[in-house]
């Protein structure tokens, strides 16, 4: 058995399809969306993240606004950039490229961000709107993650989900989403501190791998015909590593390529939430 690939690039290719209308219809009635992006230091990773994102904007018609700080940027240098860009009104909303370097307050600087511009969806605001099951920008990984399973008819209501790896941008936030009744999933966090991994990983019919652990999740953890999602982003001599092997190829019904699956379908994500805020200020 070889499973079937979730096609993150492809997917990514239509939703920005579908968005490049919308955001033309948005011109026609004289509404301009604009991203907003703040990068601070010279991660090569981060940097090739955001130009990637300028890149997605061009190509859908958003306008891009780009915030580059040295690795020096103090915490209020950073600060000053968030209330610039809250301030701006060519700018519909904004991320902060994470991770910040070391030493600066990442959730002092994400609390100042104008929830109303939270493209990332990580304003501790938004976070307990997807708590509490009101609409709001949605976290872009767990949001791609939705819409991957989805646009491939995996069935994700009633499912057994695990999710390995507690982040700020995947894990917890992909739990808070696959548990609202209009995704209905069962949803075990594994993390550092769960003691048998394979044993929770064994029961699920889909299991997201962001732990950031090179080949994590490997063939005899999987059960026969279940989705897996790679996540997981390391580097190992210099090539991208991602948490699952390439043996689960053979057991898996469903396998999200790293890259190709869920990196595209996160950046997809972040154009939605800009064209979403844009309609809804247009009203
Ligand atoms: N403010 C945020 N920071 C970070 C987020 C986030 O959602 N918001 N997520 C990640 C980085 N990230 C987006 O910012 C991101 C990661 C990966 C990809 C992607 O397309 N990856 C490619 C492979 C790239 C490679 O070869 O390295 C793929 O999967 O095909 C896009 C965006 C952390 N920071």
């Amino acid at each position: 058995m070889t499973a079937q690939k979730l096609d993150g690039s492809a997917t990514a290719a239509a939703i920005k399809g579908e968005l490049k209308e919308r955001v033309a219809a948005l011109r026609e009635a004289g509404v301009v969306p604009g991203l907003g992006t703040i990068l601070v230091g010279d991660d090569p990773g981060s940097r090739w993240y955001v130009n990637g994102k300028h890149k997605d904007c061009a190509e859908v018609g958003i306008e891009s606004i780009r915030v580059d700080l040295p690795a020096t940027a103090t915490q209020e240098e950073i600060e000053e950039a968030v209330h610039t860009l809250n301030a701006d009104p060519g700018c519909t909303g904004y991320i902060v490229q994470l991770p910040l370097p070391k030493g600066r307050d990442e959730n002092r600087v994400l609390g100042l961000v104008d929830p109303a511009k939270d493209a990332d969806g990580l304003h501790p605001t938004n976070l307990g709107w997807l708590v509490l099951g009101n609409e709001a920008p949605l976290p872009c990984t767990p949001n791609g993650i939705v819409e991957l399973l989805r646009r491939h008819g995996v069935e994700i209501a009633g499912a057994e989900v695990v999710v390995v790896g507690r982040g700020v941008t995947v894990g917890r936030p992909l739990g808070l989403l696959l548990t609202r009744r209009s995704e209905n999933a069962t949803v075990t966090l594994c993390h550092t501190g769960t003691r048998d991994l394979a044993a929770h990983v064994r029961r699920a019919d889909i299991v997201v791998a962001a732990a950031g652990v090179p080949g994590i999740i490997s063939a005899d953890m999987v059960k026969p015909g279940a989705a897996v999602l790679d996540v997981g982003v390391s580097r190992v001599e210099g090539k991208l590593a991602g948490d699952v092997a390439d043996d689960v190829w053979q057991v898996a019904g469903w396998v999200s390529p790293n890259p190709g699956g869920v990196g595209p379908m996160t950046r997809a994500m972040l154009l939605s939430n800009i064209v979403s805020m844009a309609e809804k200020a247009r009203g």
